[in-house]
């Protein structure tokens, strides 16, 4: 096993799909040697060509330093227990989004000095290595769950693959983990999942009048549901409770309103200042932004010639989306700046030739 700061040593990847090829990546790009092991050889092979490590397997097993399980909820603990007896010196680690049943059901049958379990906060509604990003994990939580057997080498070597993926580093007891993620991860999906499988009843002439609103609570709900049946499955215990509480929120403001002359700005209010508490950029303080929304020809070079301006007006810009016009070929450009830039950027615009839009 490594030592903190030292190279991990050979690195075994089992699973080379969305989450565990941009790991491969990430960790191929700072030198490590990753071998890259997946049930499906085609995602290995796609994996290998994306610059995610290599093709051949092993030939010291017991030289293994780290061993990254990226596959489906359900195969982590079969894959893990495997994992241990086959590189007898290495740290074995998982990044599944369900810590504490996956410990209950190794610490049923074997020690566990060398396994910690751990979970990059980031991904996207695309599975497999096609999707991968070396650059998915920088500056995003990586939680790492130990457990009171944990051989400290093996949490400096999980620590370490986080860091190298340019994650920063959160420890957490299993079962913590899994209820906070639970309410901010889990739970927002199924609610995506729930406004969008609503839509299956609304005719196409009124879903012709979405604005950008639905496709931001709508958004997640396209992820793989094969892998989300397996992950809200393996976090019921933490989940239910918390549909049951969200159910009684939205019973609140459906008795409100079948009032007459309801007031729900208490209800909204709640809204807004649940909003308040997330994190802003980089895990500081949320500042809430002023909008510049620039229209753009759908036509090549565009976004270039805008953010050269962008750039030229010298104003930091701390988001960006794009939204695409439903009648036009033009989309709209949606700059997030701070408030006070906010007057510069558009005067900057104009004069460049650009439509700056209300926001
Ligand atoms: N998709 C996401 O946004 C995130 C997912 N995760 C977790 O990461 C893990 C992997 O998820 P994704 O990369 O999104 O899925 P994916 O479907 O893109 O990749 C899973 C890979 O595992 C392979 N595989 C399945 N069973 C296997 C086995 N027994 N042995 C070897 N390979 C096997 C599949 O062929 C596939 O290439 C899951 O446990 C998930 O909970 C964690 C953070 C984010
Ligand atoms: O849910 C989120 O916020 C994401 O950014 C994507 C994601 C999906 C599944 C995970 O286990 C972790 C992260």
């Amino acid at each position: 096993m490594t030592a903190a700061g030292s190279p991990l040593g050979p690195v075994v990847l089992i699973g080379a799909g969305l989450v565990g090829a941009s790991i491969g990546q990430a960790l191929t790009r700072a030198g490590e040697t990753v071998h890259l092991v997946d049930a499906n050889p085609a995602h290995a092979r796609v994996a290998a060509e994306r610059g995610a490590g290599t093709l051949t397997s092993v030939a010291a097993p017991h030289e293994v330093g780290l061993v990254i399980v990226a596959v489906p909820p359900r195969a982590i603990a079969g894959v893990v227990d495997e994992a241990l007896d086959t590189y007898r010196s290495a740290a074995v680690t998982d990044v599944g989004s369900v810590k504490e049943p996956v410990l209950r059901e190794l610490m049923e049958h074997r020690s566990l000095g060398r396994y910690v379990g751990s979970h990059p906060m980031a991904g996207s509604h695309l599975p497999g290595p096609l999707a991968a990003d070396p650059e998915l994990f920088v500056d995003r939580t990586w939680a790492i769950t130990p457990h009171p057997d944990a051989e400290p080498a093996a949490v400096a070597a999980v620590t370490r693959l986080a860091e190298l993926c340019g994650a920063r580093v959160i420890s957490l007891a299993p079962d913590e983990h899994d209820r906070a993620v639970g309410r901010v991860s889990h739970l927002p999906h199924l609610v995506s999942a729930a406004m969008a499988g609503h839509l299956l009843g609304v005719p196409p002439e009124e879903l012709s009048l979405a604005g950008q609103g639905l496709r931001d609570v709508t958004r997640i709900a396209g992820s793989d549901p094969a892998l989300w049946q397996q992950i809200v499955s393996a976090n019921a215990r933490m989940l239910v409770p918390e549909l049951r509480a969200l159910t009684k929120r939205l019973t609140v403001v459906a008795d409100q309103l079948a009032e007459p002359g309801a007031d729900v700005a208490q209800w909204l209010g709640d809204g807004v200042a649940g909003t308040r508490r997330l994190p802003g950029k980089h895990g500081r303080a949320p500042v809430d932004y002023a909008e510049v929304v620039v229209e753009i020809p759908d036509a090549p070079g565009s976004l270039a010639r805008l953010f050269a301006d962008v750039d030229a007006a010298g104003v930091n810009v701390e988001d960006i989306a794009i939204e695409h016009d439903p009648a036009r070929l033009v989309g709209h450009l949606r700059l997030s700046v701070r408030p006070e830039r906010r007057a510069e950027l558009d005067r900057v615009m104009t004069g460049s030739g650009w439509t700056v839009r209300p926001a």
